[in-house]
Parts: C-alpha cells; sequence; structure tokens
C-alpha cells in the first residue's frame, strides 16, 4: 500500500509501504492514486513528496506479478498524473529507485537521493525494458548515450554518479527525506513547465544514427541472442527520433513482445533462482533459517597456484585477514608479485582505494594455526589432500574449519583423515575465483550444519551465489559436464568436427563450444583425472570400452600427440604459438579423425545441428535429474544457478533444468528414448527415473518438482 499524510508546511507524504524493498505491486499502485487524487483535491497541500518506507525507495514492479494476470492500476497513467500535477513533486531516494521505482521518480518533478543510494533501470535482466515510460523520460533527461548504456546493461549506479548524469537534482550525505521535505516546502509556485521530462526534446547528439548502429553492433554481440537488449535500443532510438507519445506506444509494443517471451520468463526465473539458492535445506532438516553461522575473520589458503591465488583475493576483497601459504619457492615468489597486484586490480574494479582485507604469504604450514578457516588449493591429487588434511588436523586450532577447493574428489574421505569430521566441507571455486560468482559448497556426510552455514555465509560475504550441493564425484557442476563432453567426442567419432559442434552451442547462446572451452583449461586435466581413474595410460586396452561403458580416447590420444590446448599452442584448434587466444580450424584435426574412423571402422555421416544440440544438451539435463533424484542438490534451482553462474549457460535460457521445461519433459524424454535406442552402450542417455516420473505426472511446472521429489521419495519411488 501507500500513505498520505498532511506534514506541516503543507507538504504531503506519501510513503510507499510493501517491505522488503516496496515494490510497486497492485496494492502499492491503488496506494499511490488515492494519495495523488488526494494530494489534487485538498486545497492544504501545495506541495507533495514520495518517499519509501524504512529508507528504501523502491525496488520497482512486483516481479512476480508478472506471473500471473495483470491486475490494479497501470503505472504508465499513474505515473502521467504524477508528472501532470499542478502541485510540485519530489522524489526523495533513499537505499534504492530501481526499474518501476526509478521510472516513478522520473515522473516526479525533482530527485533528491542519498549519496550511496542505487538507481538503475534493471528490466533487460528480467528480459523487458522500463515500460513505464523509461526509455523515453530517461534520455531526455541524462541525454541519449547515458540512457543507451544504463538501459542495455541494467547496471546500478550511486546516487554520486546519478547526480554527475543530472538524473537526481541533489544529493545528501544525510537524511534525503529531510532534504525533499524541506526542498518542496521552498519549492511552492515555481513553474513546472521545464520539470516535466516527457514534455522535453531528447538529448542527441548530432549523428544520432551513428550512435545508435554502432550500439547496436555491440549490443547484438554481447548479448549472444537475448531479446531484450536489443529491443532496449529500439526503444531508445524511438526516443530519439519520435514524438514522446509515439515513443511510448514504441515502448509499450516491444514490451509486449518481450513480456510474452520465453527469455522473458526464463530471466525471471533465474532472478528468483538466485535468491531461492541462499534459502539451503539440508537432508538433515538443517536449514538457513534454523542454523547458527559463525563469523570468519581470519583465514589462510594453501597453495598458490591459479586457484589458491584467486581465493585468497576473494577473501581479502571480503575483509579477510588472510594466510597465503606456498611450499615451492618459485611458486611462492611468483604469487607474491602477481597477488597483491590481482587485490588492487579487483579492489579499483569495484570502486575501492584499497581492499578491505590483507594477505601475508608465507611457506610453512605452522603458520596457518591461528587462523579460523583454512581452504585448500593444491594439486587435485588425493594421496596429496589426505595428507594435508592429516597435517591441518594437527596443526590448526580445534575448532577451525577445513575446507578443500577440490573439483570432484571425495569429501568425506578428506573429513575422515582429520580429528574433525564436521568441521570439513568442500568449497569449490571456478576460476577466476576472484571473479567468476558461482561457489559449490559441498557437505559431506559429517559436515555440521554450523560449519555449511558458515561457509555459505562467508560465499555471500565474498560477493558468490553459493550453491549447497552434495557429496558425490564432480558434485553437480563436474558431473554434468561430464556426460556432455563424451557426447561431444562420440559426435567426433561419427563424423562432426570440433568447430561444428562448437558452432551449434555457442549459436545455443554458451560464450564458448565445448571443445574451445576444453582448449581454453587445457586438455591434461581431464587426461590426469582419467588416468587417476584406470580408463587411460599404460597397460590400459586402447577399446571404446572401457570399465563397461563406452569410452571415446580420442581427447587422450590429443594429449599424447602433446595437443593440450591453447598452453602448447595446438589442440583441437591450431593457435598463433602457445598461449595464443585466437582459435582457427586445424586440418591436421581432420586427419587424425579420418585416421581414428579408419582404424576403428566407423563411417563418418554428416550429423544435423539438432542433433548435435539434443545429444549434447540431453545427456547433460539426464545427469541433472539424476543428480535430483539422489538428493545431490535441493531443487533444480540450484543447478540452474550453477549451470548460469559457473558453467555459461546462457541466463536467457533459465538453467538447464529450466530449458528441458521449456522444451517439454514428456519431449526431452522421448529425445532421450530415440538416441539411447541408437546407442545403448551411451548409460548417461538412459533416461532418469525422475524424469519419467515428471512426465508420468503431467510434467508439472518446474516450482513444483520439489514438491514431487519428496513425496517420491517418502514413498520410496526413487
Ligand atoms: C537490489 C535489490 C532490490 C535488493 O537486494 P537485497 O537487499 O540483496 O535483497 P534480495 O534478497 O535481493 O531481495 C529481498 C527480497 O525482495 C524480493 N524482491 C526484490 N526485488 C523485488 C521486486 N522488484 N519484486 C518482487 N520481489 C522483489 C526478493 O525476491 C527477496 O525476496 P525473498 O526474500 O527471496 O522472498 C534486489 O532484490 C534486486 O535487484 N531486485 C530487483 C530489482 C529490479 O529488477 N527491479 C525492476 C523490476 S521490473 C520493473 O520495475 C518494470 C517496470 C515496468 C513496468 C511497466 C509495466 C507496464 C507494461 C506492462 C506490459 C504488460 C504486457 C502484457 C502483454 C499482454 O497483455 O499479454
Amino acid at each position: 500500500m501507500a500513505t498520505f499524510s498532511l506534514l506541516p508546511g503543507s507538504v504531503a507524504l506519501i510513503t510507499l509501504t510493501n517491505p522488503p524493498v516496496n515494490a510497486l505491486s497492485a496494492a502499492v499502485r491503488a496506494g499511490i492514486v488515492q494519495a495523488v487524487q488526494r494530494s489534487v483535491e485538498d486545497p492544504k497541500v501545495k506541495s507533495v513528496v514520495i518517499c519509501g518506507q524504512n529508507g528504501r525507495f523502491c525496488g520497482g514492479a512486483d516481479i512476480r506479478e508478472f506471473a500471473g494476470p495483470m491486475s490494479g492500476p497501470p503505472l504508465v497513467p499513474l505515473i502521467h498524473a504524477i508528472e501532470a500535477l499542478d502541485k510540485p513533486v519530489v522524489a526523495a531516494i533513499e537505499g534504492l529507485a530501481l526499474g518501476g521505482g526509478l521510472e516513478l521518480a522520473l515522473g516526479c518533478h525533482y530527485r533528491i537521493a542519498h549519496t550511496t543510494a542505487l538507481l538503475g533501470l534493471p528490466e533487460v535482466t528480467l528480459g523487458l525494458l522500463p515500460a513505464a515510460g523509461g526509455t523515453q523520460r530517461l534520455p531526455r533527461l541524462a541525454g541519449l548515450p547515458a540512457a543507451l548504456d544504463l538501459i542495455t546493461t541494467g547496471r546500478h549506479i550511486s546516487g554520486t554518479e546519478a547526480l554527475e548524469l543530472g538524473i537526481v537534482d541533489q544529493v545528501t550525505d544525510g537524511s534525503a527525506l529531510d532534504i525533499a521535505l524541506e526542498f518542496a516546502k521552498s519549492i511552492v509556485g515555481r513553474p513546472l513547465n521545464t520539470r516535466r521530462l516527457s514534455t522535453l526534446p531528447c538529448r542527441c547528439p548530432t549523428d544520432i544514427d551513428n550512435l545508435l548502429d554502432r550500439f547496436m553492433v555491440q549490443v547484438r554481440q554481447r548479448a549472444r541472442g537475448a531479446l531484450a537488449p536489443v529491443a532496449c535500443v529500439g526503444a531508445l532510438r524511438a526516443a530519439a527520433t519520435l514524438p514522446y507519445a509515439q515513443g511510448l506506444r514504441k515502448e509499450r509494443e516491444l514490451m509486449d513482445t518481450l513480456f510474452n517471451s520465453g527469455q522473458a520468463r526464463a530471466l525471471q526465473y533465474a532472478f528468483f533462482s538466485q535468491r531461492v539458492v541462499g534459502k539451503w535445506t539440508l537432508p538433515s532438516g538443517a536449514r538457513w533459517d534454523n542454523t547458527t553461522s559463525r563469523t570468519i575473520s581470519t583465514a589462510a589458503v594453501i597453495g598458490l597456484g591459479t586457484m589458491g591465488r584467486g581465493i585468497a583475493v576473494a577473501l581479502a576483497l571480503a575483509g579477510m585477514s588472510v594466510v597465503a601459504v606456498e611450499t615451492q619457492e618459485k611458486q611462492l615468489s611468483e604469487a607474491r608479485q602477481m597477488v597483491p597486484a590481482m587485490l588492487q586490480r579487483e579492489a579499483g574494479r569495484r570502486g575501492l582505494d584499497t581492499a578491505p582485507g590483507v594477505i601475508s604469504f608465507c611457506s610453512s604450514l605452522q603458520d596457518v594455526s591461528e587462523v579460523e578457516l583454512v581452504i585448500e588449493a593444491v594439486f587435485e591429487d588425493m594421496a596429496l589432500k589426505l595428507q594435508l588434511f592429516r597435517q591441518l588436523s594437527a596443526v590448526c586450532k580445534p575448532d577451525t574449519l577445513l575446507c578443500s577447493n577440490t573439483s570432484g574428489l571425495d569429501i568425506d574421505q578428506l573429513a575422515a583423515a582429520t580429528q574433525r569430521p564436521g568441521l570439513v566441507v568442500g568449497m569449490h571455486f571456478f576460476a577466476p575465483a576472484h571473479i567468476m560468482k558461482l561457489l559449490e559448497v559441498v557437505c559431506g556426510t559429517r559436515s555440521s550444519p554450523e560449519t555449511v552455514a558458515t561457509v555459505m555465509q562467508l560465499g555471500k560475504r565474498m560477493g558468490k551465489v553459493s550453491v549447497a550441493v552434495g557429496n558425490c564425484p564432480g558434485f553437480v557442476g563436474n558431473r554434468m559436464l561430464k556426460p556432455y563432453t563424451e557426447q561431444a567426442n562420440f559426435l567426433l567419432e561419427e563424423g562432426a568436427m570440433p568447430e561444428q559442434v562448437d558452432k551449434v552451442l555457442e549459436e545455443f547462446g554458451f560464450p564458448m563450444g565445448v571443445f574451445r572451452m576444453s582448449d581454453l583449461s587445457g586438455l591434461d586435466v581431464g587426461w590426469r583425472i582419467r588416468k587417476a581413474a584406470g580408463l587411460t595410460g599404460p597397460g590400459v586396452e586402447p577399446t571404446r570400452t572401457r570399465q563397461g561403458r563406452r569410452y571415446s580416447p580420442l581427447p587422450d590420444q590429443m594429449c599424447e600427440a602433446g595437443r593440450l590446448g591453447q598452453k602448447t599452442g595446438r589442440g583441437w584448434y591450431q593457435y598463433d604459438g602457445p598461449g595464443g587466444r585466437v582459435a582457427r580450424s586445424d586440418p591436421w584435426v581432420q586427419t587424425f579423425l579420418d585416421a581414428y574412423r579408419a582404424r576403428h571402422n566407423l563411417a563418418a555421416r554428416v550429423i544435423a545441428a539438432e542433433e548435435i544440440l539434443e545429444r549434447c544438451l540431453y545427456s547433460l539435463i539426464n545427469e541433472g535429474f539424476k543428480i535430483l533424484q539422489d538428493g545431490m542438490a535441493a531443487g533444480p534451482e540450484d543447478i540452474d544457478a550453477i549451470y548460469v553462474f559457473g558453467y555459461g549457460w546462457p541466463r536467457h535460457r533459465g538453467g538447464p533444468m529450466f530449458h528441458a521445461g521449456q522444451v517439454g519433459l514428456a519431449r526431452v524424454l522421448e529425445k532421450l528414448e530415440h538416441y539411447q535406442q541408437l546407442h545403448p552402450d551411451v548409460a548417461p542417455m538412459k533416461p532418469s527415473m525422475l524424469l519419467r516420473r515428471l512426465v508420468a505426472a503431467g510434467s508439472p511446472p518446474i516450482q513444483k518438482w520439489r514438491e514431487l521429489i519428496h513425496r517420491e521419495r517418502v514413498h520410496s519411488q526413487l
């Protein structure tokens, strides 16, 4: 709702009241309409201030309402009514003015903000555009270039930056509401004509077409198939070239198309999934809201390779005092050089003069004896990690948490090597660890709820999307990646080329296809893991079936030929030299694949893009269903957040599990069955029990899956 009160000095105060962010729900909009009407009718009212309850102006339209039929007074006429008022209206912006909230403020005649308030039009991140006049008013106020930037990226700016851009009239470090109330009294009777943004011309440079065309090229490149950024440029072109009323019609037309697109649904689902995963639950019943966490202020990182360095920086950026340990002298000295520079650079990127935490370097484990939490980031070798955990258990204080950054090894085994299994947990970061948003928090069978809560909380402080997952080989992300990459290798055996597979995946929206990705991370990473698992190496028969399932030795043979990817200048592609970045097709790979197929009597065939996409994606998705079935992820949102934030899954497609729902679960099942019939020796194609159950239950919407999984588990059907 919105409340009306008449204050001394004849100022009407309209307060938006809808915690926690005062979103513009139907009730709030109705409240504003009534309060504006009272302000018009009451002769005692000489000016009006609009603010939000609890120091938060407004978080925009109520996103939850987008899922159902629209009801309540619409926003566009409401904002026009405010703008048309002949009594001055001032927006007092504290906390945030986002989306419809900023559009409401743009309808006011004046805007006064706190210096630290967050302002922005983030609709594009929800697959929409600012359709309450935002695309038409902002360029009239701040100019076309600034509007293009803010509306197509959705980035939040501070009150201070908003003042520089002319979006607000005044900022304060004190109470924006107090200043606005005083200001409202002082401007009674001033003419308002020049304050009504819809009546002003758009502030454009002379070369509008040139600017818009250049911008559109950049936006299309960045968008990777997302519709909203492109539509935003369209709406801004209308603002720059058409009268306001026509521009507004164009804005609405584009909004209608976006609103009903699958992309908007996917992006809104992604917004809520990100929040759902913070509300974690464990099979034991421990949850985010019934478990206390400890506040960590000192931490250690063991091993200063690429991952360890990034983790140390991420911890220091979160304000921690970090002990960084490396026993190899050369690596330690490199880290001493590089890490402070990385820290300073990243702090600068985040608008800080210096990082809030500090990093000290040393070469002895004894130096971590006093910290509250240790993150091990040594080489991915179980024997080495076990030895380290034994040492840490002896060296550290009894209540120090011991965490491993392993990307797939058994957390329970590591915990068993210590005297404190309840304090052991996985913290699986993604490279570069100070930049990538995802953190898989791997809960061992003995990890205590307090340990999980502490690490989830720490992840949040580091600005990560932390997802609690179960302890199984590869956890969630890498476990699903395995059948996906395997499938890509089988496609090469059958006749595809790496660039063909990559093109299909990149057109779907991945930043990189599977083979370019593998060249970037290094083919030797998987090779080492497969050797450790006894799947390849001396003495292993060079067959295409290993350990009872179909196996493609192609990546092993690439490694044996010294083709490790970008680092050697040769992999699935060729590069200008070792460390080169630009991938080019390599005739060597064609010859290599031809010879391989001839050796194994495989006839190459032309494989359609549809088959490539379905086989890669559906085998990954099927593994996702198996993960849910095994209870290794609490719900589909957890898997989707992992893929969006850690594996480059296009956000406008929601995530793999959401995508399955969009395609239709029955169709995914039918396709898996089809491919399984053609490839009966490929186990990951065997449709999961959960997928079958969901289809049998009529393919409920994704928000209902948790319920069904819980019910089926209780009845032992899964
Ligand atoms: C920065 C935040 C605001 C706050 O962050 P933080 O403090 O960290 O807290 P969170 O955990 O993120 O959030 C706390 C809880 O609040 C919920 N929340 C947040 N924002 C909203 C919101 N806008 N609506 C609903 N709920 C919200 C959040 O989920 C948390 O809840 P819970 O604890 O998990 O239960 C941060 O939250 C944030 O960034 N929020 C999003 C801000 C945003 O994106 N705002 C823009 C929204 S879109 C908008 O404003 C659009 C406006 C234009 C509307 C014009 C309409 C006219 C045209 C209609 C066309 C219809 C076409 C129909 C065609 C047809 O007929 O078919």
